[in-house]
């Protein structure tokens, strides 16, 4: 393959476009950005590529890149492969023995093993981990509240091993900032109990970024971010008006715990929440390093 001529205005530009990053690559200097992939902006290798290429820049630009990944459509296409039924309550996975047994097979084996080696390909090193590795996130048994949007009735669902973030040990993220290597975490924890859990992705994201005191967590989904109900973007969320969506049923799924958790992890201490389209190649890069900030920005 030949390289095409390029003037020398052309250069220039290429390295004008360069030096714009500056000063975020300044702002963002030694920083903790959290991001989480979720399974619905995968699948595509093109995008997994651009998504392992932009974290792999991030680390050696000096930030602290710690990936969470989801995984929800690809346990969906193993579960049903398997002949076993699926329901979600309020966003989450109703998950039974034989299920989370599958949910860890997916997240923990096929997805995470795939990240880290399509970082790997792109130039950086990672390790793939789960909340079990270094003991780094302990979970109890959860139950959730679900609101009927026509009757408005409340009825409590038991959701089996759905684990919900009780305890985290920062001390091998801690080890893994001052490294070359970006850990990559698969969302399934074990319980005080001895039993494996599996952890909404969303939740898992926002209770590592709240422990590590993350500067940003972003949110990487497969729609613009979060749509009112003419399904035009929210450019700013405030904590009451996503309450007021939610009760009206416009914000629903797995859109739930992912606004839930942008407010608990500012309340904990990261500084800024953005949910964007992951669909969008290089949509990392384009949010830290430039000034086209695209999503829902979610701010205390
Ligand atoms: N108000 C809303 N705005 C945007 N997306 C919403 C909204 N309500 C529900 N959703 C759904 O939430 C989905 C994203 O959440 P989820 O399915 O958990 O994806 P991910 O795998 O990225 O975590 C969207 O694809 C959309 O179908
Ligand atoms: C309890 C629960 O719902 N767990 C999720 C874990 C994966 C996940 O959250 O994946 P996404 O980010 O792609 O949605 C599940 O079983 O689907």
């Amino acid at each position: 393959m030949t390289t095409p001529h390029k003037s020398e205005a052309e250069m220039i530009a290429e390295a004008s476009i360069l030096s714009k990053a500056l000063p975020y690559m300044l702002r963002y200097d030694d920083k903790t950005v959290v991001v989480k992939f979720g399974g619905h902006a995968m699948g595509d290798a093109a995008l997994g590529k651009a998504f392992a290429e932009d974290i792999t820049l991030l680390k050696l630009s000096g930030l602290n890149p710690v990936v969470v990944h989801g995984g929800g459509p690809q346990i969906n296409a193993m579960l049903s492969k398997l002949g076993i039924k699926s329901e979600f309550a309020g966003g989450f996975r109703i998950t039974d023995r034989a299920t989370v047994e599958v949910v860890e097979m997916v997240l923990a084996g096929s997805i995470n093993k795939e990240i880290v080696q399509t970082i790997t390909e792109a130039g950086g090193r990672a390790i793939g981990l789960t909340g079990k590795d270094g003991n780094m996130v302990t979970v109890a048994r959860v139950t959730r509240t679900v609101v009927d949007p026509d009757s408005m009735i409340e009825r409590v669902v038991d959701l089996g091993f759905v684990g919900e973030p009780t305890e985290v040990r920062t001390e091998v993220l801690e080890v893994l900032k001052k490294s070359e290597i970006i850990p990559v975490l698969a969302p399934v924890c074990a319980g005080a109990d001895g039993e494996t859990y599996n952890v909404n992705a969303d939740t898992f994201a926002g209770a590592i970024a709240g422990a590590l005191k993350a500067t940003r967590l972003l949110f990487l989904t497969d729609v613009p971010g979060v749509l009112d109900a003419d399904k035009n973007l929210i450019k700013e969320l405030s904590r009451a008006e996503a309450q007021r969506l939610i009760d009206e049923g416009v914000i629903s799924g797995g859109m739930i715990p992912k606004v839930e958790t942008c407010f608990e992890a500012l309340d904990r201490g990261v500084e800024a929440v953005v949910i964007l389209n992951g669909k969008v190649p290089h949509s990392v890069l384009l949010e830290l390093f430039t000034e086209h900030g695209a999503g829902t920005l979610i701010t205390p």
